[in-house]
C-alpha cells in the first residue's frame, strides 16, 4: 500500500460572490482508510470533494489526488477514482442495470455485476430507467458506478442519505470492504453514527474551515472533556440556572432541547442541574459530564448543532 496519501489537500479556498464558503481547509486522506468529513448543511464538504474531482476550480491552494493535479490530468485519474455525487449525476433515460453495465465496460477490470447488484439490492429495479427511481434506489446506483471500476480512490458524497436502514448497513459494508482493499474512502456526512461507525479519520468542518479532526477516539478524548451535555425539554429558562451555578461557568441551549454548561464542571454543578430541572418540573432524557459523541464534539467547538 503506498506510503503517500492517496489525496492531500493544502490551503484550499473558494469563493462565490466575495463569500469565502471553503476558507483555507487542509485534508489528508491516506490508502486502507476511510476519511470521514463531518459538518452541518453548508459547511462547504461538497464544494471541497467537488474541487477535488476536479469539476470546481480553487480559488486558492492545492489538491493532489494520487499524486496528479485533478484539473490538468483528469484523464489519467478517471480510471483510478470513484466518484459518487450528491445528486446521483446519472443519465435518466438508461435503465438502471444498463447503466451499470456501460460504467463497467469503461474500466480494465469491473467488478463482478452480478455480486455487485446482488449486495446492494439493485435486482428489484435493474429494468427500471434511471428518471423512475426513488432517491434511495437512485443512491445505491449511484454508489455501484462509483466502485464498479475498482478505484483506489473512492468519493462518497453523503452515501447513505435517503436510504432506508437494511441499504444503509450494505453501504457500510461494502465501504468496510473497500477499506480492506486498500481502497481510500473519502465520504461526506452529516450522520454522525455513519461518522462514529466508519471512520478511521474524520474531520469536522464548520464555515469552510476545519475545526477538528483526529480518529473518533481522539475527538472523543479532546483537552475540555468537563462540559456538560444535557438533553431535556426545549425552551427551559436559563436564568435560574445561571444564578445558581454563578460565573466561570456557561449555559447555553446550543439547540432546542440541548443545553451545554461549560467550564470547570464540579459535582454540585450537576446537583445544581438537576435541581433547577427539578424546580421546571422538567425531566432529562441524558445527563453527561465530557464528549460521549461526535454531536457533542461538534456542540463543543461550534456552540451548534450538526444538522
Ligand atoms: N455554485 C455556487 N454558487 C454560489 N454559492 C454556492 C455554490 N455552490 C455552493 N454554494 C454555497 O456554498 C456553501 C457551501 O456549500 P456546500 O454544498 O459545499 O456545503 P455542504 O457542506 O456540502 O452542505 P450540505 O451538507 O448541505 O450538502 C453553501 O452556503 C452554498 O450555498
Amino acid at each position: 500500500m503506498p506510503d503517500s496519501p492517496a489525496l492531500e489537500v493544502r490551503g484550499l479556498v473558494k469563493r462565490y460572490g466575495g463569500t469565502a464558503v471553503v476558507d483555507g481547509l487542509d485534508l489528508v486522506a491516506r490508502h486502507g482508510q476511510v476519511t470521514a468529513v463531518l459538518g452541518p448543511n453548508g459547511a462547504g464538504k461538497t464544494t471541497t470533494i467537488e474541487c477535488c474531482e476536479g469539476l470546481r476550480t480553487p480559488d486558492e491552494g492545492t489538491v493532489t489526488v494520487l499524486g496528479l493535479d485533478p484539473r490538468t490530468q483528469a484523464r489519467d485519474l478517471r480510471p483510478r477514482v470513484g466518484v459518487m455525487l450528491q445528486d446521483g449525476g446519472l443519465p435518466t433515460g438508461i435503465r438502471a442495470a444498463e447503466m451499470l453495465a456501460h460504467v463497467a465496460r469503461m474500466y480494465a477490470a469491473p467488478r463482478d455485476l452480478g455480486e455487485l447488484t446482488e449486495r446492494l439490492g439493485l435486482g428489484s429495479f435493474a429494468r427500471t430507467t434511471v428518471r423512475r427511481l426513488s432517491g434511495g434506489q437512485r443512491q445505491r446506483l449511484a454508489l455501484a458506478a462509483a466502485v464498479v471500476g475498482r478505484p483506489e480512490l473512492v468519493f462518497l458524497d453523503e452515501p447513505s442519505a435517503g436510504m432506508d436502514p437494511q441499504a444503509r448497513l450494505a453501504v457500510w459494508e461494502l465501504v468496510r470492504e473497500l477499506r480492506a482493499e486498500g481502497v481510500a474512502v473519502v465520504l461526506t456526512t452529516h450522520l454522525m453514527d455513519e461518522a462514529e461507525d466508519l471512520a478511521d479519520h474524520v474531520v469536522v468542518v464548520d464555515r469552510g474551515r476545519v475545526v477538528a479532526q483526529g480518529s473518533v477516539a481522539e475527538l472523543l478524548t479532546g483537552a475540555d472533556d468537563r462540559t456538560l451535555h444535557l438533553q431535556a425539554p426545549a425552551g427551559l429558562d436559563l436564568a435560574p440556572l445561571r444564578t445558581a451555578l454563578g460565573d466561570g461557568l456557561s449555559v447555553a441551549e446550543a439547540a432546542p432541547g440541548t443545553y451545554v454548561v461549560a467550564g470547570a464542571v464540579e459535582p454540585a454543578t450537576v446537583a445544581a442541574v438537576t435541581a433547577w430541572l427539578a424546580q421546571a418540573d422538567a425531566l432529562a432524557s441524558r445527563l453527561t459530564v465530557g464528549r460521549s459523541t461526535l454531536e457533542d464534539v461538534f456542540l463543543d467547538l461550534t456552540g451548534r448543532d450538526l444538522r
